[in-house]
């Protein structure tokens, strides 16, 4: 791995609980990671603590095998070869924007410092925008500068913690997929924090999911969304709810039973597997296995809905009490208080001992 972070522990001065806990994750080469949860769940003090900006106690940090961060060794932050881009991580106003990106460049001649400038301008998309000031470039462009500062002294990984989070979301969006790109032909390792989920989907190769502390899962986006390792991950990533789980048996089948009704197949049979090992729990219904059906025996009342373009996210209750949630392509467009068909349609079942 070219960052290896290992058993990390982090803790401020006077505060009872750790803000990193035992944290181990890595990075490829050329990787992008993605850390995402609630505020005050770590993310930050775990990138400073890459950085050099904040000392561990306890695990290890090495960048491309060497260690940095370890019992006794914290090699200064100046001494990492790491490129930082930060949410108020301003560029200097009096200069203009080719002396901004020259700036950590001071060792090279002046002709080297400037090809760089112009190369990693290009890079960014703003080519030939050396003499302008900061002041005339819109936030977005503000920010693939304050990047192209952080890329031209090639550092061997790249650190960005929420850098998009002064900007409208269209232009969040759209910048996420652009950092991507420029971070893959630049062939930087990086690590991102953020608490937008589709934007650490669009970015990240893997994403670590982390809560108080500790980091509940690391894996790509379709493993977190498909295999949560934990119910704060099921929860926190995607929309769903949870409902308690219960098979029976119906004329020799096993039949998992669901506040939609009853589901057969294979999803049944792996939630029995699942119960066998003992104890209650819970089936995580996402708004992706509610179904919206006008023949469906099982009727729900809208409570609330949400535009999302291409569909409404509908907050639905049942005759029983339940709430779930179903994404409804956005052609059915059903008034508050309407009740409307829903079934399940359960692909795999994920399953978690009730309240974990
Ligand atoms: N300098 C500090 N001194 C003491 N406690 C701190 C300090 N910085 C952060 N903390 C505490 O450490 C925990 C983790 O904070 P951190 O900023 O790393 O979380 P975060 O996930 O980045 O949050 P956010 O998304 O709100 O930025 C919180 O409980 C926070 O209050």
């Amino acid at each position: 791995m070219f960052l290896d972070v290992s058993h990390l522990v982090v803790q401020y001065a006077g505060r009872a609980r750790p803000a990193v806990a035992d944290v181990s994750f890595g990075l490829a080469a050329g990787e992008i990671g993605v850390l995402i949860g609630p505020s005050g769940c770590g993310k930050t003090t775990l990138l400073r603590t890459v950085a050099g900006l904040e000392p561990a106690q306890g695990g290890e940090i090495r960048l491309s095998g060497q260690p940095v961060s370890a019992p006794g060794l914290q090699l200064p932050a100046e001494q990492r070869r790491i490129g930082m881009v930060f949410q108020d991580y301003a560029l200097f106003p009096h200069l203009d924007v080719g002396r901004n990106v020259g700036f950590g460049l001071s060792a090279l001649p002046k002709a080297e410092r400037a090809a760089r400038v112009a190369e990693v301008l290009e890079l960014v998309g703003l080519g030939g925008a050396e003499r302008r000031a900061p002041h005339e470039l819109s936030g977005g462009q503000q920010q693939r500068v304050a990047l192209a500062r952080a890329l031209a002294p090639r550092p061997q990984l790249m650190l960005l913690d929420e850098p998009f989070s002064n900007l409208d979301v269209e232009l969040r969006e759209r910048l996420a997929h652009e950092v991507r790109a420029i971070l893959k032909a630049a062939k930087t390792t990086a690590l991102f924090v953020t608490h937008d989920q589709l934007e650490a989907f669009a970015i990240g190769d893997a994403i670590g999911v982390m809560h108080e502390g500790q980091l509940h899962q690391w894996a790509d986006a379709y493993t977190l969304y498909h295999r949560p390792a934990t119910r704060f991950v099921a929860d926190f990533i995607g929309h769903g709810v949870f409902a308690p789980a219960t098979v029976s048996t119906v004329d020799g089948h096993v039949v998992l039973q669901t506040p939609l009704g009853p589901v057969n197949g294979a999803a049944a049979a792996q939630a029995a597997a699942s119960l066998a090992q003992g104890g209650p729990q819970d089936l995580l219904l996402r708004a992706d296995d509610v179904v919206h059906d006008d023949e469906a025996p099982v009727k729900a009342e809208v409570m609330r809905k949400a535009f999302r373009g291409s569909e409404f996210l509908y907050t639905l209750r049942l005759a029983s009490g339940e709430t779930v949630l179903a994404h409804v392509p956005s052609h059915h467009d059903h008034r508050i208080g309407e009740w409307i068909g829903v079934r399940a349609d359960l692909d795999h079942v994920v399953m978690f001992p009730r309240g974990g």
